[in-house]
This record gives structure tokens, C-alpha cells and sequence, in this order.
């Protein structure tokens, strides 16, 4: 098989887990799904199952005018991940005869492989124009029913419109550290974009450690927080450290806590790459014990403001997580309020769209705490939106904010600050 279709055979089968078994592309990954594949083979197989998940909704309304039931999900897989190569530019010939080896190989539905031929030949004629006529794909209805109700049906469609995008590469450089050879466009919140990057370790500057990957929402906590040379500072769930890092090289003395220990390997590597020091702990966030001027809680969350570089959670997850989630954030943030000194503050974070998750856990720790309140000053900042500022005293962003720079990432912060 030559080394194109081994990249397909593989984005099918990475299909098969998301789609049959609920499960995350990450969580594939680190199983080794990719282990057999060449690097720039990597590369091809999780761009393909990525681009087929963000553009899912086409593909099977194309796909649903020739078939007359559902096949298998396997071949309908082959179908799909065939249906948008050819209709965003692929070769049919090359295309075509790729899938149908691919499903002819398979051990139990190697006899549907003329099934895909000529659903493939019919896609290669008449797809690509109507490819172009077909809507932005949307959310599945267990999530696009809640962010409807929060931000209203205006506003969904232009976070599909962001999802579909996807997202470019931001990177977070290090103080000081010359970031021109990388071009690319500064933001006003001080992150760096870069269009159409290619394969990250090889940009300059990656192996020097001048600077990590870090989407533009997600720089803001750590900035807001602005932990201070020779402060003590805390990052509850910590992995992989981007704000870690940020903190470290602010100067801050950081303590950083995750719970698992390959997600804490991978923030000591990043670490070791920037040249940057932090303490490393491997524990429960709701053990840890200690007083700090500045606490860091980037919760574990729905990740749904992800959804631009992760068109695989809406299509794995059903919300059945959420309440547990939600539960497990309130009492996070009541135990890192408690490792807060007198006079410090707490940066609080989701990478979520849903207020459950951000902007109800904040008003409702502002109600428990008499001595805690939201600092809406720290929040104004160039390119932050005044509008972007919540009743509550929080930031809400949104991926379809800044759309002509190119989006962000959804995200929820709020700086509370202990009363002396
Ligand atoms: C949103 S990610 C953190 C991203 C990180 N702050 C960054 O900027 O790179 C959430 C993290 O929470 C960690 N986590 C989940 N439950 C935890 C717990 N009970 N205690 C500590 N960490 C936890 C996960 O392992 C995961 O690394």
C-alpha cells in the first residue's frame, strides 16, 4: 500500500474510533494510532480525519442522495473521508481507486468495494459543485441547543462559521526573544499568528525554546493574572504548561499541579525546551495545600471552545460529562480560594462556551465568599472588547470574536481578588 493510502487507511480507522466509539482523536493518538505511520504521513492521516470531521454534514448530505441504506461505518467512513477529498480538489481517479482498495482490503466488508466505486464516480461528478452550495456544517443538536439558548441562534452560526475556519497557529514568545523570522501578524494582546505554518518543530526558534504554542484566548489568563517577579504563584491543572510557562517567564517562583503524570511529562519536556523553571507536582488539585499571592485554576472543562482545532469532541462526546464537570469545577474553585493569601488573587478559567462552566460557577463562588471580588479593571486591555465583559465581572471570548484577524478560542476568565 503505498504511503497516501496507508495516511487514508488510517484517518478511516480514526473515523471508526470517534465516530463509533465515542472517542477523542488525542485520546487515539496517545493509544498509538499512528505509531506505524512515517512522520509526514502523521501529518496527512490526522489532517484528513480532521478536515472530514469539520466538514461532516456535507459529506453525508452528498453521500445520503446515492445511498440507498446506510453501509457499515467503516465504509461509510471510506465514503465520507472520499467524498471531501473530492470535493475540495482531490483527483477522482486517485481518490476513487484509493478508497475502493482500502475497503476491498478490509476483512469484513472487502465485498461493498463496488458499492464504493460507483457512489465515489457518481461524488467525483457531481459533489464538487455541490459541495460549494451546501450550508456550514452545525453542531449536533446536544450542544448546539444550549449555546443557542446561551448566545442565541445569530451567534451560532457564526461560531459554526469559526468551527469550519479552523484556527491558525498562535505562539506565545518568551520575553525578549526575537520572534521575526517566524513573520506572521502580532496580535494586540501581545500573542504572534501564523498562517498556513506547517509542521511546528521545525519553525525557527521551536528547538531554541523561544517560544511555545498557545492559542490568543488562552494567553490572556496568565497575562491578566500578571504574576510578578518573585511571586508565588500556583497553576492548578497545569498540563501541558502553556500558562506555566508564561508565569515562569514572568519570573514568578510557580508551583505547577496536574493529575496526570503523562500530561506532567510533557509539561517537564516544554519546560526543558524554554529553559524555564517551575515546580512539578503530580496530584490532586484538591489536595494540594499551601498559600500563594497568585492561584491559577484553568479547570478541566467541556474544552467546547476547542471546537475550531477539535471538530472530533462534538461528534464523540453526548454532554453526559457536563454535570459531573460543572460539580467538579465549584469545588475546585472553593478549595484554590482557600490557598489564596490574604491580598492575593485568583485567575479562574474554563476553555468552555457554556456559562455553566464560566460565568455561573463565578457568580456563584462572588455569593459564597464575602471576601472575594471580581476585578473588571485587569480585564481592559488592547483588542479586548469592553462587550466582552460580563455582568458578573468575567471575560467571555468567543471563537467567532476577532474575525477578521482570524478568530480565537473559546474561553471564560475572571480575576478575583481576596479582600486583606
Ligand atoms: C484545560 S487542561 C489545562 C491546560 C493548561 N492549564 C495549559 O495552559 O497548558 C486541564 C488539565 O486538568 C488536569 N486535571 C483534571 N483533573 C484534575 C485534578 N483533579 N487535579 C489536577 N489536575 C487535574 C488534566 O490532566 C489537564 O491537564
Amino acid at each position: 500500500m503505498s504511503d497516501a493510502n496507508h495516511a487514508r487507511r488510517t484517518a478511516v480507522y480514526l473515523l471508526d474510533q470517534v465516530l463509533g466509539e465515542g472517542r477523542l482523536l488525542a485520546e487515539c493518538y496517545a493509544a498509538g494510532a499512528l505509531e506505524k505511520l512515517a512522520p509526514e504521513n502523521r501529518a496527512r492521516a490526522q489532517r484528513l480525519a480532521v478536515e472530514t470531521l469539520r466538514s461532516l454534514e456535507r459529506a453525508d448530505r452528498i453521500l445520503k442522495k446515492h445511498l440507498k441504506k446506510t453501509p457499515p461505518l467503516m465504509v461509510m467512513n471510506a465514503l465520507r473521508l472520499g467524498t471531501v477529498e473530492l470535493c475540495s480538489g482531490g483527483a477522482a481517479h486517485g481518490v476513487v481507486n484509493a478508497m475502493v482498495a482500502i475497503v476491498s482490503n478490509h476483512r469484513r466488508h472487502g465485498q461493498l468495494k463496488g458499492l464504493v466505486n460507483a457512489i465515489l464516480r457518481k461524488v467525483a461528478d457531481e459533489g464538487p459543485e455541490e459541495w460549494a452550495k451546501l450550508r456550514v456544517p452545525r453542531l449536533p443538536n446536544w450542544l448546539r441547543k444550549p449555546l443557542v439558548q446561551a448566545w442565541g441562534a445569530e451567534a451560532m452560526l457564526s461560531m459554526e462559521a469559526a468551527h469550519y475556519a479552523g484556527a491558525p497557529l498562535d505562539i506565545t514568545g518568551k520575553p525578549g526573544a526575537d520572534l521575526q523570522a517566524l513573520g506572521g501578524v502580532l496580535l494586540p494582546t501581545g500573542s504572534l499568528r501564523i498562517a498556513g505554518a506547517g509542521q511546528v518543530s521545525a519553525l525557527p526558534g521551536y528547538r531554541e525554546g523561544d517560544w511555545w504554542v498557545q492559542d490568543a484566548a488562552a494567553a490572556l489568563p496568565a497575562l491578566i493574572l500578571n504574576a510578578l517577579q518573585g511571586e508565588q504563584a500556583l497553576d492548578l491543572c497545569a498540563a501541558p504548561g502553556g500558562k506555566t510557562m508564561q508565569m515562569a517567564a514572568a519570573g514568578a517562583k510557580v508551583t505547577a499541579v496536574d493529575i496526570s503524570e503523562s500530561r506532567v511529562a510533557r509539561l517537564r519536556e516544554n519546560l526543558e525546551r524554554t529553559g524555564l523553571e517551575a515546580e512539578l507536582v503530580v496530584a490532586d488539585a484538591l489536595e494540594q495545600t499551601g498559600q500563594y499571592d497568585a492561584v491559577l485554576l484553568d479547570a478541566p472543562c467541556s474544552a467546547t471552545g476547542t471546537i475550531r482545532r477539535h471538530p472530533d469532541l462534538p461528534q464523540a462526546k453526548d454532554g453526559s460529562e457536563f454535570g459531573a464537570l460543572i460539580e467538579l469545577q465549584a469545588q475546585m474553585l472553593a478549595h484554590a480560594w482557600t490557598l489564596v493569601k490574604p491580598g492575593g488573587r485568583l485567575m479562574y478559567c474554563t476553555c468552555s462556551l457554556l456559562p455553566d462552566e464560566g460565568e455561573c460557577q463565578v457568580e456563584e463562588a462572588l455569593e459564597m465568599f464575602p471576601d472575594m471580588a471580581a476585578d473588571r479593571e485587569a480585564l481592559k486591555m488592547p483588542g479586548v472588547d469592553a462587550d466582552w465583559i460580563t455582568e458578573e465581572g468575567g471575560l467571555r471570548l468567543r471563537p467567532d470574536y476577532w474575525p477578521e484577524q482570524g478568530g480565537m478560542d473559546g474561553f471564560y476568565m475572571a480575576l478575583l481578588r481576596k479582600t486583606a
